[in-house]
This record gives structure tokens, C-alpha cells and sequence, in this order.
């Protein structure tokens, strides 16, 4: 009897050990599905919530934004869309010299048209609003974060540190902006033009497209490659806080 018992102590100690592998196997598994990117994201997830829910957009989202505020942000990000443009060029001459998959190139491709359109938006939404686009002289922030995207069009910058920027730099607008097109935003009607320009759900679909690109090669590149693309997303992340910080009024 009592060796049966023992028995039967061992063999259920051997399914709970092999319940908990189980268990850990499917979680390693989540880890794997939530890619390096989406990692990140959590690991550092104040710094990106101070991105993607900043001050001024929380003023968007509740219709209580100072329009001067957003008269300066909107002159000073068509300069730095002036400067963004010869970054993603950039970024398209890395992929087709680092790498053999024509589809980043596609994606990248994707993006840049885009940017052809917004650069007219400026213009048709600047006349809107009486702001004089040739007058504007970039501020502080936005003429720190235009030469950051200079120094990442370096030959010396990776194709995947580029990358990684690229869709830190698009990803904080679309988060921002979609998010004061949700259920219950009180966003005033004629600021829902320039929210859909990067809050939409196609551009959603485009950074979660480009976001697979970078995790793929993040996941194949060295671990050199891997940090110098995390402080990248990192310094993006708060060049864009200081980029919110600078259009509103009197800083
Ligand atoms: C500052 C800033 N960051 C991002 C984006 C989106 N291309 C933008 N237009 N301006």
C-alpha cells in the first residue's frame, strides 16, 4: 500500500513539473509574439506615454487647446517634415543597400508618398489658419531634433538603427492623433483634419506594417545593433516630448 502510494506521490509530481514547463514554454512563446519593438514599448512605457499623451495632446482630445499653441506647432512641423523628408530617403538608401527584402523597401516607399501629400497639407492647412509658413524661424527643440535626423542619415548609421527612428518618429504621431479621434473625444471639428492626417486607420495599419520590418531585422541583428537602435527609439521618444513642449505658448 504504502509503496503504491508513493507511486502515485511521483507520478503526480511529474505532471505538475510538466504542467509548469508547459506553462513557461507558452509564456517564453508570448515573449516571442510581442516582439522587440512592442518590448520596449513596455519596458519603457512612461517615457512613451509622455510621447503619445502629451499636455497638448490631451488639450486636443478635450477641445481646450490654445489655438496660438497650435498655430506655432503646426509652422513649426512643416519644417521639421522638410527635414524629415531626406531622412526617409535615407532610410530607403540603407534598405536597398542592407538588405535583400524588397518588401522593407516597398513599405518605406509607402511612407514617403505619403509625406508628398502632407507637405501640400501644410500649406492648405497653414493658409487656413493664417499662419505664415515662410515667415516661421524653427524654435529650439526643432532644430535640435532636424539635426538628430542628420546625424542618423550617416553612412555610419545602420540600415536597422534607421529604421528603428523611422518608426519611433511616425508611430508617436499616429498613437497621439488617434487617439484624439477615439469614442468620447471632445476634439474641436476643425482641428479633426490635421488628427486624421496621422491618426487614420490606414496609417495605423502602415506603422504596424513597418513595425514587423524593424522587429525582423532587430531580431537578426547583434546585440551592438540591438542598443544602439533602443537609445535611438529612446532619444526619439523624448525629442518628441520637447517638440510637444515647444509649441506651447511661451516656451
Ligand atoms: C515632430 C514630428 N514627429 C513625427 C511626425 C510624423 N512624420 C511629424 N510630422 N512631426
Amino acid at each position: 500500500m504504502l509503496h503504491e502510494r508513493e507511486e502515485e506521490e511521483e507520478e503526480e509530481e511529474m505532471d505538475k513539473q510538466q504542467q509548469q514547463q508547459q506553462e513557461s514554454r507558452s509564456s517564453s512563446n508570448k515573449k516571442v509574439d510581442l516582439g522587440v519593438i512592442a518590448t520596449w514599448v513596455k519596458k519603457h512605457a512612461s517615457l512613451y506615454e509622455a510621447a503619445t499623451r502629451h499636455p497638448f495632446i490631451e488639450s486636443i482630445r478635450n477641445g481646450t487647446v490654445d489655438l496660438s499653441s497650435f498655430r506655432r506647432w503646426l509652422g513649426q512641423d512643416n519644417i521639421f517634415v522638410r527635414a524629415f523628408v531626406p531622412f526617409a530617403a535615407s532610410v530607403l538608401v540603407k534598405a536597398c543597400n542592407e538588405t535583400d527584402d524588397s518588401s522593407d523597401m516597398e513599405v518605406i516607399l509607402g511612407g514617403m508618398a505619403a509625406l508628398n501629400d502632407e507637405l501640400a497639407w501644410f500649406k492648405k492647412e497653414a493658409s487656413k489658419w493664417g499662419v505664415t509658413l515662410s515667415a516661421i524661424v524653427p524654435l529650439a527643440a526643432n532644430v535640435g531634433y532636424c539635426s538628430f535626423l542628420k546625424s542618423l542619415m550617416s553612412s555610419e548609421v545602420e540600415y536597422t538603427v534607421a529604421l528603428t527612428a523611422f518608426w519611433a518618429i511616425e508611430a508617436v504621431y499616429q498613437d497621439s492623433f488617434a487617439y484624439c479621434l477615439e469614442e468620447g473625444a471632445e476634439t474641436l471639428e476643425e482641428l479633426k483634419e490635421t488628427c486624421y492626417r496621422w491618426g487614420n486607420d490606414d496609417f495605423g495599419e502602415w506603422c504596424c506594417t513597418l513595425e514587423e520590418r524593424a522587429n525582423r531585422r532587430l531580431q537578426m541583428a547583434s546585440e551592438d545593433v540591438r542598443k544602439k537602435a533602443e537609445a535611438v527609439l529612446l532619444r526619439v521618444l523624448e525629442l518628441e516630448v520637447e517638440f510637444w513642449d515647444m509649441s506651447r505658448v511661451g516656451i
